[in-house]
């Protein structure tokens, strides 16, 4: 049955007509396959995870907005409350934030690389890519009759680009299911989805049913290639020109992911990790249970990879982001080592709107380096993380990758603090763009997507809302206030992401309180909405109590140590900095899951369950 993307409704056979006319039906449409079946696994395209309603939790499901959008018009930026309009984007960054470089002294650059994760199973770069790859002329005179370009005004006297002559950076705005042609503009502006909103390792299995193209369709496996000695997904598919976008022919980099999305580097080389991750735990599994069919060694390795990531997200990463306290508050974590039962029917299936924005937040504690170590744990040479974007072709050469992910865990994060990398606020995507604010354009973003002001997060948050200055600089403290009092007119003018940045850091958490309110109120919602949540004893499928003790045994230091063969040793907290406390051990001495728990001794019972035959 067709379904209409935005209404979840069945798309009538004109509204079908329309939409091919115009070349929209594979935006505008999802085509399910029903009736749904209670008993059935997770599909890969997100629906039925509730019967009664099978289209929520599909890849085009639009986001879920904790506050509803302001604007002033349309789709243009909100005003300030005097009525005019609010102070320029790169104004404000300039003055809220320094540029510099600072290091942490608890965290490494693994830390922000699987923060990363979270929003990458559930976003995507099609906006990034749009003004990249197609909108490319904003700044010129052909952009001023594109209504898609909004381009970042720099002011004349700004302290950088007053030498360099840049007046101008690119931007488009978002594409929404309105401008997309897939709902009336009357209807709002809904962001563009193309990723199921929960939790399921869709950067690597992608939302698409059928069965897709990157299947080896044998033991389970995705197709993979072998270079430089390491796996590596297949470079046909229909990624093969945007992940190696920014290889640098030159230098020899030469490969394309083909199934998998290019995109920065922390999401690239998860990426790559979950996917030599699959197809470890596939190869395991065939050979634990030879008599299983290729289906279901592929969806039982999902499954297996699937709870893999949510248990070091929820319980190793989400610890340190949010603290105790949240996590207490929101049930992230259980009590006990065994089952348990989070499934709330009434809880839908969609992503917070307000989370995809607010993570922007980590750009600011980014590090614009990147070093690479040898397998004796030394230092060789650095990089710029700019540069890396959508290049995938630069991790297959001078064993590149193993480099960087020793990298990941011996290098310090980012400071944490008022100062944002130079690389983060004036290069952005390296090599492909002359200039690009990072910062400055999160500012604009939040402005185009309607986000309210940060009193009235502060407000959702728990807190009262400010009125005056001085209310407000109790949570970003009077430097900030000091800087923006006089460009903002009034404190309900202030954004949301101005807020973040001048938030301190909480009592037992790390990021910003009213980004782990919204990020903790996520990480719930995804969670309760998940019929196939793995900690679940009665999902269908569901592991039993022996699997799912393997599964509590992950840890960013066994997975690592997995996935990349080259690793020998590492900490075993590799989101901390090595100390005394967290040295670095063999990766035989790491403690890792055990693949045993799922042999299966009815041999000759070829299974091909419902689960595993679509
Ligand atoms: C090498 C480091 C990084 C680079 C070069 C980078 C670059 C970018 C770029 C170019 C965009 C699109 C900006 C736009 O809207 O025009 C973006 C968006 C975003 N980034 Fe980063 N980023 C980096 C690290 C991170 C990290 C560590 C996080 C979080 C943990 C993060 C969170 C986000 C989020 C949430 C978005 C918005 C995604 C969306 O709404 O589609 N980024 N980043």
């Amino acid at each position: 049955i067709v379904y209409d993307s935005y209404t979840a409704e069945p798309a009538s056979e004109e509204l079908v007509e329309h939409y091919r006319s115009q070349n929209l039906l594979q935006n505008c449409t999802i085509n399910l396959e029903l009736p749904c079946n209670e008993e059935e696994g997770r599909r890969l395209d997100g629906s039925c995870s509730d019967v009664d309603d099978p289209v929520t939790g599909t890849f085009h499901t639009p986001l879920n907005r904790l506050l509803p959008p302001v604007y002033s018009y349309e789709d243009e930026p909100r005003n300030s409350v005097s009525g005019d309009p609010l102070p320029l984007e790169r104004r404000v960054r300039k003055r809220v934030l320094l540029e510099g470089k600072a290091s942490d002294s608890e965290f490494t650059q693994l830390l922000h690389y699987v923060s990363a994760i979270t929003f990458a199973d559930t976003g995507s770069v099609h906006d990034t890519i749009n003004y990249l790859m197609q909108t490319q002329y904003c700044c010129e005179e052909e952009g001023k009759k594109d209504h898609m370009c909004t381009p970042i005004v720099v002011p004349i006297d700004d302290d950088t680009h007053r030498f360099s002559g840049i007046k101008c950076l690119n931007l488009t705005r978002p594409r929404t299911f309105q401008n997309m042609g897939c709902a009336a503009a009357s209807t709002g502006h809904d962001r563009f989805t193309v990723n199921t909103p929960l939790y399921e390792n869709s950067f690597i299995y992608r939302s698409v049913e059928p069965m897709p193209e990157y299947r080896a369709y044998k033991d389970g496996m995705l197709i993979y290639e072998e270079e430089d000695g390491s796996m590596w997904p297949t470079s046909q598919g229909p990624n093969n020109v945007t992940s190696c976008y920014a290889n640098v022919a030159a230098n020899g980099e030469k490969r394309c992911f083909g199934p998998v999305q290019g995109s920065i580097l922390p999401v690239s080389m998860s990426n790559v990790w979950f996917y030599r991750l699959h197809n470890i735990v596939a190869a395991e599994l065939a050979e634990i249970n030879p008599h299983w069919s290729d289906d279901k060694i592929f969806y039982v390795a999902r499954d297996i990879c699937i709870a893999i990531n949510n248990q070091m997200q929820y319980y190793e990463l989400m610890p340190i982001l949010l603290g105790k306290d949240l996590i207490t508050r929101h049930a992230l974590n259980s009590i006990s080592k065994g089952f348990r039962d989070p499934y709330n029917k009434k809880v839908k299936p969609r992503a917070s709107f307000e989370f995809m924005y607010a993570m922007r937040w980590f750009h600011i504690v980014q590090e614009g380096i990147v070093k690479l170590f040898d397998e004796h744990n030394h230092y060789l040479k650095e990089d710029r993380a700019v540069n890396l974007t959508l290049r995938v072709g630069y991790f297959s050469i001078d064993d590149n990758f193993a480099k960087l992910t020793r990298g990941s865990f011996l290098q310090a994060a980012g400071g944490r603090d008022r100062a944002v990398d130079p690389d983060i606020s004036e290069l952005g995507l390296g090599g492909m763009q002359h200039s690009t604010d990072l910062t400055t354009a999160d500012l604009r973003k939040g402005r185009l997507f309607g986000v309210q002001p940060y009193v009235d997060y502060l407000e959702f948050c728990g807190s009262r809302k400010p009125k005056t200055w001085k209310d407000l600089a109790k949570h970003v403290g009077w430097e900030i206030v000091e800087q923006i009092r006089e460009l903002y007119d009034d404190v309900n003018d202030v954004d949301l992401l101005v807020g973040l940045w001048g938030e301190g850091r909480p009592k037992d958490g790390y990021v910003p309180p009213t980004l782990g309110c919204i990020l903790a109120n996520q990480m719930e919602t995804a969670m309760v909405a998940d019929k196939h949540w793995y900690e679940r004893p009665n999902r269908p499928y569901a592991f039993t109590r022996a699997q799912l003790k393997e599964i509590r045994k992950a840890s960013f230091a066994a997975f690592l140590c997995t996935v990349e063969p080259k690793l020998k040793t590492i900490t075993p907290q590799p989101l901390r900095r090595v100390s005394a406390m967290n040295p670095l051990v063999n990766c035989e001495d790491i403690e890792k899951w055990d693949l045993n728990a799922w042999r299966d001794d009815n041999v000759g019972y070829r299974r091909n369950h419902r689960q595993f035959s679509h």
